[in-house]
């Protein structure tokens, strides 16, 4: 397993490169690892990447692609030009465009975003799946381990039995994680940091908790310390 420090991911969901790179500054050695996604992507292009690559961080790039097969291998080649160390598919794409994504990510790390974790067992059923929350996370998960993929999006909620089923190597990168007491915002599927790790996950993603605080660095900090404790105690 990394460091402790690549375990944690913060998620620059802000307007603009600015913005962005104020967090990195301030945010300093707490973390490695910085997601881009579509907020700031849509807003600053591939320019953020490769600008945050350059500066010697690594870049987990977040843009959930879902679309033909060729079309999702085509746009990870580009990706892999990048220089990114993470990036996402969804697993509901299906096997072929999950195979597509495992045979063009080469280095890159291609995460299939099970379940999202804004989602509870009622938005599964309103979009027509019948089976719950954990069910539908786990037959994604073997599907896309089925096709290549070696790292999966899933809560902590499912990452114990997830563990279980995948084994020791496989990455699983857990969203929906908030701090004691810290705004739920829109996510349904929530654990601490701790609780996080301690249900199996190899990285957690941290978005407005880090970044809507009035002190970004002090609660990367604050974080990264409750990990390491975790660890620590174990
Ligand atoms: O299932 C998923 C997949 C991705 N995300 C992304 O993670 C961050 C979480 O941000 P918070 O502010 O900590 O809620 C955000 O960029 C999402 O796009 C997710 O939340 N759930």
């Amino acid at each position: 397993m990394s460091e402790m420090r690549d375990r944690l991911i913060i998620a620059l969901d802000v307007d603009s490169a600015a913005q962005a790179q104020q967090i990195v500054q301030s945010v300093g050695d707490s973390a490695t690892t910085f997601k881009v996604g579509k907020q700031l992507f849509t807003a600053e292009g591939p320019q953020i990447v490769r600008d945050l690559v350059a500066s010697g961080k690594k870049v987990f790039l977040d843009l959930k692609f879902h679309d033909i097969p060729n079309t999702v291998g085509a746009a990870i080649r580009q990706a892999r030009e990048l220089n990114v160390s993470m990036l996402t598919v969804h697993a509901s794409g299906g096997s072929k465009m999950l195979k597509a994504a495992s045979d063009a990510g080469g280095p890159v790390l291609v995460l299939a975003v099970t379940v999202l974790t804004s989602m509870n067992d009622a938005d599964l059923s309103e979009i027509g799946i019948a089976g719950n929350v954990q069910a539908q996370v786990l037959l994604l998960g073997a599907l896309a381990r089925a096709n290549g993929i070696r790292g999966l999006v899933a809560s902590a909620h499912e990452a114990r039995e997830l563990r279980r089923e995948l084994g020791a190597d496989f990455a699983i990168v857990t969203p929906g994680v908030r701090p004691a007491g810290a705004e739920k915002g829109d996510q349904a599927r929530v654990v601490t940091p701790a609780a996080a790790l301690e249900a199996g996950a190899s990285h957690i993603v941290v978005g407005r908790p880090i970044t809507e605080a009035a002190d970004p660095a002090a609660a990367a900090k604050a974080i990264m310390e409750e990990l390491e404790g975790t660890l620590q105690s174990r």
